[in-house]
């Protein structure tokens, strides 16, 4: 009996966060380095069909960068990264189109279809929904900088009751040209922006941003950010992380957090608990008479 009511408490616990996110879009990045085993995908899947199926819009942007490093090594082609983002060779772009587009985006979008989700998997090429150019003038190769995301497009796909699961791949708009490679945290956060997300989550490997003592970072600002990079406490993939939830939040997205993709149900721990998990990014504080408001709209 005890344990009935117990499971009843938390539903009753979770209203006020359903409501607060009913109708609400909520981008999810979910990194190659949350998808390492079959029984965390399955995870995954569940908390994605439950946010679905209690009123809100989940919006998945993938990435794969793992999988990518070991098939180019297997390929004996090497992997070359600056701050976080890889440097994309014409050969090593057909292999990121393959493992992104090919392999993991369809693997993602049969596994949520099978938990009961309509989710449709499409490439940022797929009605050109995303368009990009060259990074730094072409000192990445093909890595691309976002120039325009097809917002209205992902949002009538959602309005069609479908789960949009998106592979970081741009359209270049030039024809017999490869396409773009974008970061999949970048993409994430262009999205977001695009659509106006209420929210958008980034799955990694990690608990969030941690200090120089290993220690989590529970809400960051911009000039906390610019501090961390400098003095190298943020380094390698965390950087266009962090770049990225900066850029949504200043950018027409409510919130940005990121979460530790390697404990189970961590969206829904994130998304229904008071307390939630993770880094949460706020806009830099707007004080007056002492009171932080920027940090109140923040939390709302
Ligand atoms: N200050 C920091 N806090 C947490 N992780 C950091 C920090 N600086 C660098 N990192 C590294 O960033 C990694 C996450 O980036 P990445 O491997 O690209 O993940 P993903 O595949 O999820 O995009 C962490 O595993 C960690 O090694
Ligand atoms: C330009 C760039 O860095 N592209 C990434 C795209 C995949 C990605 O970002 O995957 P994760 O989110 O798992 O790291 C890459 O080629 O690895």
């Amino acid at each position: 009996m005890q344990k009935k009511h117990q499971k009843v408490q938390v539903l009753l616990d979770a209203i006020p966060h359903i409501k607060k996110f009913y109708g609400k879009t909520i981008v999810i990045k979910y990194g190659g380095s949350a998808q390492t085993s079959p029984d965390l995908q399955e995870k995954f899947a569940e908390d994605i069909v439950l946010l679905k199926l209690v009123g809100m819009n989940p919006v998945i942007v993938h990435g794969g960068g793992a999988r990518i490093s070991e098939l180019l090594e297997k390929l004996n082609i090497k992997s070359e990264f600056i701050d976080g983002h890889r440097v994309t060779s014409e050969e090593t772009m057909r292999v990121v189109e393959m493992v992104l587009s090919g392999d993991i985006n369809k693997n993602i979008t049969s596994l949520l279809n099978y938990h009961g989700a309509k989710a449709i998997g499409i490439s940022g090429k797929d009605s050109s929904i995303i368009k990009a150019k060259p990074k730094e003038n072409g000192k990445f190769g093909y890595t691309g900088v976002v120039t325009e995301v097809n917002g209205q497009l992902i949002n009538n796909l959602v309005k069609e009751g479908f789960i949009p699961v998106i592979a970081p791949i741009a359209d270049s708009a030039t024809p017999s040209h490869p396409g773009f490679n974008i970061n999949a945290d970048v993409a994430a956060s262009k999205v977001a922006s695009a659509i106006n997300a209420q929210k958008v989550l980034f799955l990694t490997d990690i608990k969030g941003v941690l200090d120089k003592d290993g220690n989590l970072l529970n809400s960051l600002d911009n000039n906390d950010v610019e501090k961390y990079k400098k003095d190298g406490t943020i380094a390698g993939g965390m950087i266009p992380k962090v770049d990225s939830c900066i850029d949504a939040i200043y950018n027409g997205v409510n919130k940005a957090h990121i979460i530790d993709g390697r404990v189970e149900h961590s969206i829904l721990l994130e998304l229904f608990t008071s307390d939630g998990i993770g880094t949460q990014f706020l806009r830099k504080n707007g004080t007056n008479n002492g009171i932080d408001i920027e940090k109140l709209l923040n939390e709302i």
